[in-house]
Formats: C-alpha cells, structure tokens, sequence
C-alpha cells in the first residue's frame, strides 16, 4: 500500500481489522506516503499514525496477539501525531490502551443505533462544518481536564483532542473531505506534536 512515488511524510495505518484502505487513501490525497501496521515492527520510522475504525473488541484481541499495545502506547508518548477515528477511539480510552483520559460509551447512539451523518463544526478546523458518518459510533461519556472536546451531539463529545492524538467518533475517511486527514498530514510534516 506504500505509494513509492510520494516524498511526503510517512503515516502508518494500524492495519489489523477495519476500515484502513480508505485511510490509506485519504493520507495519499494528502500527500503522504503510508504503510499498514500489523507488527511493532511497522510502526519504526513513521512520523504519524492512524487508528482506524471497525471493531473495538477484534481490534483489541488483534493488538494483544501481535505485542502492539505498548508500542503504540509509546507511539502516543512520542508525541507523534496521531488521528483515531470510531474504533480507534475506543481502544485508545481508558479501559483499553489508556492513551487518552477518557472514557467511550460504545454504540451510544440510541436514536439511530446502526448508522447516521451530520454536519459537525470541529474547534479549530477551517473551512465550514465538516460532514460527518456515524457507523455504530461511540461518545465519549466522561474525560479528564486534558481531553479538549472538539465537537459534540446532542451534547455528547464526539470529536476530541489531547496532546498530539485527535480523536473522532465518525469516519473522515468515508466522505472525500480530507481536512482532518490533512491536519495530520501537516503536523507529521512540521515534526511538531500537536
Ligand atoms: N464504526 C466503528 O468503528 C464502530 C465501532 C464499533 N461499534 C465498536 O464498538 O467497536
């Protein structure tokens, strides 16, 4: 999946379950070179990461079978940028990989359990409101000082920051608008956290 041709950063994506070809895409859009991560092996030499979204519980087993805890744990304490979307956020809250002081609710959205879309103003994202897809998706339900929500609905943090890692209930790399993926794109390139 690496694009050879490409000089830009190099941005991993935990390829062990889910919906990683499409943040492959997004990243090459973006200019970036990328690489599916299965091993702590594949995650040497990259200057950013993506989590991608899917299934928390066989991402977990995933991760637990292949020693990627903690090294992604001290991916995250690198302060490399890393960008976790759905599932991903799940596994880097508190009950899980404990990268970020908070706590998910899975599936949280009773109204329209299976899948629904919105429009979502991110704090500090230029260019309009971003058109969001909610598949099966988490809230965060509760989260320490240092977690920064970045957008909510119906009152419920769904997209959120902390340090270098940004975290979104939905799926950025479903709709073509690529600005997240972009923002972590130019923070890999800039080599600074956040
Ligand atoms: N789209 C998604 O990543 C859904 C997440 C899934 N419902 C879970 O709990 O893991």
């Amino acid at each position: 999946m690496s694009d050879p041709a490409g000089a830009g950063p190099r941005v991993g994506v935990l390829a062990l379950q889910g919906a990683f070809a499409a943040h492959a895409r997004a990243l090459h859009r973006c200019g970036a070179r990328t690489s599916e991560v299965r091993t702590p092996a594949g995650l040497q030499g990259l200057d950013a990461l993506v989590l991608p979204g899917g299934e928390s519980t066989t991402m977990m087993l995933g991760i637990a079978r292949e020693g990627l805890a903690e090294p992604l744990r001290a991916f995250a304490a690198s302060g490399r940028p890393v960008l976790a979307t759905c599932a991903g956020l799940i596994v880097l809250d508190r009950e899980r990989l404990g990268v970020l002081d908070l706590r998910c609710a899975r599936n949280a959205f009773g109204r329209q359990l299976h899948s629904f879309e919105e429009d979502l103003e991110l704090a500090g994202l230029d260019g309009g409101p971003l058109h969001a897809v909610f598949i099966r998706a988490p809230w965060v339900a509760e989260h320490g000082p240092a977690v920064e929500v970045l957008a909510t609905v119906d009152g419920h943090p769904v997209a959120v920051r902390q340090g270098a890692v940004t975290g979104v209930s939905f799926h950025p790399e479903l709709t073509g608008d690529d600005r997240l993926h972009a923002a972590l794109v130019a923070r890999a390139a800039a080599g600074t956290p956040g």
